[in-house]
């Protein structure tokens, strides 16, 4: 029988990992990058590294799927203090939502503002290569909707507000940010934006639901990243969401794509350093501008 998974919903758990961590680094991160499936490369460029196993810190769930080793790693990234999770946590291993989002409660209350999400996905727009980028713009959960959202249970205002929106979840100036970082690369003709669906996993979608969610407007599909998202808003962090398309998803019979973790890590392993490029320019440009003060929302339409 499965052990009794343990409560992480708790402001007073999360903040012992949190304070834990801070009695053992000097660093204080401002951005938090979770690497997404064989992504873990983003964390190795990181500079003046310390590095803690997932299993020596206190209350910290344990990796246990491939291509996510389970370290989480403090450093500088382009001169900027980052802290990188070498390894996410997924629903489909059994993990409740307040398990997978649990370290995004540890950053926040580390002091964290902005979270970078990275994550292997397939892709549904017909546009997509393989290999491509897509910023997210938005998200469609299936799981979400399903009712199974992290903030799902009792609410401690400590943590965040009851009601949480999520039209802003992905922040339109960090999106622009990271646009203008990919063009100054030269990336421009593989970088995308748009709307990240995720699928409760761990069986890749059939071509029937492909279809529908290509009709219901994603433009990829994943087992991760939104639980969180959700749980970083709630919490005020700023977000920014980046899907590497690493197979396209199926969505004819006689297409001959067949999805696997396999090809899925190869991709992401080869794509990796033009990843890191990214977000290290990212990162730099984050570090140089104070935050520009947002065009004031229309108040009617
Ligand atoms: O979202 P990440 O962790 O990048 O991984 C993606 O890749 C795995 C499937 O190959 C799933 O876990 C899916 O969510
Ligand atoms: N579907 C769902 N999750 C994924 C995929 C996919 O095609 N590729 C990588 N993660």
């Amino acid at each position: 029988m499965a052990r009794a998974e343990e409560d992480r919903s708790s402001y007073e758990v999360c903040k012992e990992t949190a304070d834990w961590l801070r009695a053992r680094t000097a660093q204080h991160p401002k951005t938090a990058i979770i690497c997404g499936s064989g992504l873990g490369d983003l964390a190795d460029v990181l500079e003046k590294k310390a590095v803690f196993p997932y299993e020596d810190i206190p209350h910290f769930p344990r990796s246990t799927v491939a291509g996510h080793a389970g370290r989480l790693v403090f450093g500088e990234l382009s001169g900027q203090p980052c802290v990188c999770m070498q390894g996410r946590f997924h629903c489909y291993e059994g993990y409740s939502g307040s398990t997978v989002t649990f370290p995004i409660r540890v950053f926040s209350l580390l002091g964290v503002e902005v979270l970078i999400t990275t994550n292997a996905a397939g892709g549904l727009n017909h546009h997509f290569q393989v290999g491509d980028i897509m910023f997210i713009r938005d998200h469609i959960s299936m799981f979400g909707l399903g009712g199974q959202n992290p903030l799902r249970g009792p609410n401690d205002e400590r943590l965040g507000v009851r009601f949480p929106c999520m039209s802003d979840a992905y922040d339109p100036d960090l999106l622009s940010l990271a646009m203008e970082s990919a063009q100054e690369l030269g990336f421009q003709s593989f970088v995308h934006a748009g709307v990240y669906c995720m699928l409760a996993g761990p069986s890749y979608e059939t071509i029937a639901e492909s279809r529908v969610l290509q009709a219901l407007g994603a433009d990829a599909a994943g087992m991760s990243t939104v639980p969180e998202v959700i749980v970083a808003r709630h919490c005020g962090l700023r977000v920014l969401g980046l899907s590497l398309i690493t197979n396209r998803a199926a969505t004819s019979y006689s297409s001959p794509e067949e999805a696997s973790h396999e090809a899925v890590l190869r991709v992401s392993v080869a794509r990796a350093e033009a990843l890191c490029r990214l977000l290290a320019r990212l990162t730099a440009r984050l570090g140089e501008s104070p935050r520009a003060p947002r065009p004031q929302p229309l108040t009617f339409i």
